[in-house]
């Protein structure tokens, strides 16, 4: 069933793509998972309108749920000695946060799309090519992919010039940076409106060309997979590894703690990908351990085991 609940709808086609983008108000996030409901968490939080999708319904009332709960830490924060415009704040950042289970109508009123679903090439295509059919000309795509090549994924769509990536990190209302990708044909008008969209959510972005892991992943990922090796090899205990890296290198979380947190089954699309693309890199050789776990349904911290054991959300 399609349910798309009170949603102001902005009618806006532009005859193509141009230097005439206007300021986008309107979002629809697609995927409520982990980085999905961030990204509807900060967009709402900075005055836009969203709609945040998932074909699941059960996803999208945890998400509802934990966005007004992370709303609740930052108005703590925010208004500190008045809490009952903290108040206000939540529950008017809350009230501009629509969801839905159809993509399709979803995007029909969207001034940017924010892909947030699963890192599988194939069904990232299956959604671009459906969603380009019915969002309206000046709406531009962008994905959060972590690993994926935006010009491979956008070579589904015909809007080319209007679609590019868009990489924030977890947890997307901490973490403060945005990378914004240009594929080889997004234009200088796109370019420009996803970095003003992003200095509008309260981001610091940063330009990268599509590259694989664009700059934080192709550094990070390789970094937890030597981890992972090193702990698969018996060389240190998890705890030890993770307890290194934080008083030794100054990290906020040990790399074991990290590939926990991001989702293992992402760290091993993020590999599987690169290592089919590249495999004479030995960096990117797959590791029987991340297999193991992840076969047996050992995710990390979604799933309340991976490397450690989590209560389960
Ligand atoms: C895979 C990819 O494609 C890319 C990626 O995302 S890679 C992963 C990138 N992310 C990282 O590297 C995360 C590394 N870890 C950290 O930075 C920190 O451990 C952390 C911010 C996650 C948690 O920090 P912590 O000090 O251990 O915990 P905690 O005290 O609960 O939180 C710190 C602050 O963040 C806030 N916070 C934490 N999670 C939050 C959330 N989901 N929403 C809102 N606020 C949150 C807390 O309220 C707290 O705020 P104050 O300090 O102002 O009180
Ligand atoms: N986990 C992380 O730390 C980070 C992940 N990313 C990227 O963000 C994307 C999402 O990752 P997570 O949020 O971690 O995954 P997740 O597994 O938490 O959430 C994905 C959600 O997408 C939904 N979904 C799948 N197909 C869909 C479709 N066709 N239409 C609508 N919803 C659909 C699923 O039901 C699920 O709820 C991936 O591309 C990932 O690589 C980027 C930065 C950090």
């Amino acid at each position: 069933m399609t349910k798309l609940v009170q949603f102001g709808v902005i009618a806006r086609n532009f005859s193509s793509s141009s230097a005439m983008q206007a300021a986008i108000k309107n979002v629809t996030v697609i995927g409520g998972g982990l980085m999905g409901s961030g990204i509807a968490q900060v967009s709402a939080q900075a005055g836009q309108n969203v709609i945040l999708v998932d074909l699941s319904p059960e996803v999208l009332a945890k998400s509802q749920k934990s966005i007004g709960a992370n709303l609740g830490r930052v108005a703590k924060k925010m208004y500190k000695d008045k809490p009952q415009d903290g108040e206000k704040f939540v529950s008017e950042s809350m009230a501009r946060i629509k969801t839905s289970t159809d993509p399709a109508e979803a995007a029909k009123s969207a001034d940017l799309v924010v892909e947030a679903i699963v890192e599988n090439m194939s069904v990232k295509h299956k959604l671009f090519s459906q969603l380009d059919g019915v969002a309206p000309n000046h709406t531009i795509f962008a994905s959060n992919t972590s690993s994926l090549s935006i010009n491979e994924i956008c070579s589904v769509v015909k809007r080319k010039d209007r679609f590019g990536g868009l990489h924030f990190f977890n947890p997307v209302p901490v973490m403060r940076l945005l990378e914004v990708v240009r594929g080889a044909e997004t234009s200088d008008a796109t370019y420009k409106s996803m970095m003003e969209w992003g200095k509008a959510v309260g981001k610091t972005c940063i330009t990268c060309k599509d590259t694989p892991g664009f700059v934080v992943n192709r550094l990070l990922v390789p970094y937890i997979c030597e981890a992972i090796r090193l702990y698969e090899r018996g060389d240190a205990s998890a705890r030890d590894i993770d307890t290194a890296m934080k008083l030794g290198a100054g990290y906020p979380m040990g790399p074991l703690e990290l590939a926990d947190y991001v989702g293992l089954d992402t760290n091993k699309f993020i590999l599987d990908g690169w290592h089919k693309k590249y495999p004479n890199q030995p960096l990117f050789n797959p590791i029987p351990l991340l297999d193991k776990l992840v076969a047996e349904g050992k995710l990390g911290v979604k799933a309340g085991e991976g490397f450690y054991k989590y209560d389960k959300k």
